[in-house]
């Protein structure tokens, strides 16, 4: 699996985490939606979430957009491919810890890459960062089932068990 980045360039530079994994050569990093190739690309706005039918339109690979929470919106997301949500899913980052949906970019690319039947490659992202392997601890039953799903619809059914209980 390919994991680029459309790269913003607004937030902390020595926070950022798709930098860090650029620096590892594991994702590429593109400074125009025009130089950033098509793929699965990981918008929190997208109607549908993400689930393992969507192997078979991912041209092999994932997108991330790497901008400050402040700064994404709707709009920010014009890249081009199939949009897609990642579904429940707790943040193990020290900025956002334990929180739902408001993943780093390097916890969305090994959410979708694990969702997606990728987990060596989760777990090599993940591995770049102290708190790495607690975001696959803490997700790990809710992993394991979205890419244990059919479609979309499943994964969506899955997850409302999860939202249910964080209520
Ligand atoms: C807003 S940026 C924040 C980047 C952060 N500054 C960092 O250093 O990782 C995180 C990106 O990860 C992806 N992402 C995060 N949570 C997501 C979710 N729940 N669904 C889909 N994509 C998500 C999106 O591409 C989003 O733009």
């Amino acid at each position: 699996m390919e994991c680029h980045v459309r790269y913003e360039g607004d937030d902390d530079p020595e926070k950022c985490t798709a930098r860090k994994l650029a620096r590892f050569d594991l994702v590429a990093l593109h400074n125009s939606a025009r130089e950033t190739p098509s793929g699965i690309v990981l918008d929190p706005h997208a109607e549908q979430a993400l689930s393992p039918a969507d192997r078979r339109d991912a041209d092999n690979r994932v997108v991330a957009l790497d901008c400050s929470w402040e700064t994404a919106d709707a709009e920010r997301f014009s890249l081009r491919g199939p949009h897609r949500a990642l579904p429940f899913l707790v943040a193990a980052n020290p900025v956002n810890y334990g929180t739902p949906f408001q993943l780093t970019t390097a916890e969305a690319l090994a959410g979708a890459c694990c969702v997606l039947g990728e987990r060596d490659v989760a777990e090599t992202l993940l591995s770049k960062f102290r708190w790495g392997h607690t975001f696959l601890e803490l997700n790990d039953e809710p992993l394991r089932r979205y890419a244990a799903c059919a479609d979309s619809a499943e994964v969506v059914a899955v997850q409302s068990e999860y939202l249910a209980d964080a209520d």
